[in-house]
């Protein structure tokens, strides 16, 4: 079956760099996706967009170039609940990726069986309205307590805006509960201003609560774009992710975001992407947490 990309995509950079920033043994790049190949994991036709195709190969490849050793793939929602692709690429991993998917509440406990045996330790609930449909709040209590006792934990990607409306409903998940992207912080709003002291307040009251410290390349207003060799991308973020690094250095992960789906100003190169992480990681005990021990201990605890 042929797709189409939605019109204007852009597909992830081509040739990244070799990051200057070498990163510590045993790094794990802890969000990133893979896309199809169409042909062979068919893009679900509730999806509100239509990527490029993004192998597991792809995926692999740039793991080794940028110097990680592991991959937590997440479900993307071009694929809505068929997780077939992100297990696929589990299973092909040599057990070097763990796995994040989306279930709804008809999902069998054997096909949870499954998932987890290939290496998924997690679902994600998404809230951002561009990406998906309103799922009721009792369906996510259902699968959250039915992977509760897998051991799993729950992402969640949500807007800033929408911390005060979802705030009851997050903080009685029983479960790890991971943030992507910080919520999403304004960064034209002061990091020391209400939007942010509430993400902050959720994180300080709720020890269950971690964060991805990733997408400077979504939430940067100023910039400059990690392009043409720059050293110093995205300033306008490093004041928010060091934040949360600094101020919760256990609850910390970080992820390419590769294939990087829904940009629109500008494709990232990896490569400068990794040099990033020590503007918010600043010393060397803070790396070793946000790239090895924190997401280990989450997502490979037998061995952590
Ligand atoms: O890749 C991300 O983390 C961010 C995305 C895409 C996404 O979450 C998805 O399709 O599942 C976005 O903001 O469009």
């Amino acid at each position: 079956m042929e797709f189409q990309k939605t019109p204007g995509w852009l597909d992830w950079y081509d040739g990244p760099s070799k990051p200057r920033f070498k990163v510590p043994a045993g790094s794990v790049d802890a969000h990133c996706h893979v896309f199809g190949p169409g042909a062979e994991f068919p893009y679900a036709p509730e999806r509100k967009y239509t990527p490029c195709d993004a192998s597991k190969q792809q995926l692999y490849a740039l793991r080794d170039h940028l110097g990680f050793a592991r991959n937590v793939v997440v479900q993307a929602t071009c694929h809505g609940a068929d997780n077939r692709a992100m297990v696929d690429a589990l299973v092909h991993s040599s057990g070097k990726a763990r796995g994040v998917a989306t279930v709804k509440r008809s999902v069998t406990d054997d096909e949870l069986k499954a998932m987890h045996d290939a290496g998924v330790r997690g679902v994600r609930f998404n809230f951002v309205k561009r990406l998906v449909d309103f799922t009721p709040k009792d369906e996510l209590i259902e699968i959250a307590n039915r992977i509760n006792k897998l051991g799993w934990h729950v992402v969640i990607y949500f807007e800033a805006v929408d911390l005060p409306e979802l705030w009851d409903f997050f903080t009685a998940l029983p479960t790890t509960v991971v943030v992507d992207h910080m919520g999403r912080p304004d960064v034209n709003k002061p990091v020391d201003g209400p939007e942010f002291e509430l993400f902050v307040k959720f994180m300080r009251e709720h020890s269950n609560v971690w964060s991805k410290v990733s997408c400077p390349e979504r939430l940067s207003v100023k910039g400059p774009p990690a392009l043409n060799g720059e050293q110093n991308a995205y300033r306008d973020v490093v004041p928010f992710a060091r934040r949360i690094v600094e101020t919760f250095p256990d609850r910390v992960l970080w992820g390419t975001d590769w294939p990087h789906p829904n940009l629109k100003d500008h494709m990232p190169d990896d490569g400068l992407l990794v040099d990033f992480i020590p503007h918010i990681a600043v010393t060397a005990e803070l790396q070793q947490k946000l790239l090895v021990d924190n997401p280990m201990r989450l997502y490979w605890p037998e061995e952590s």
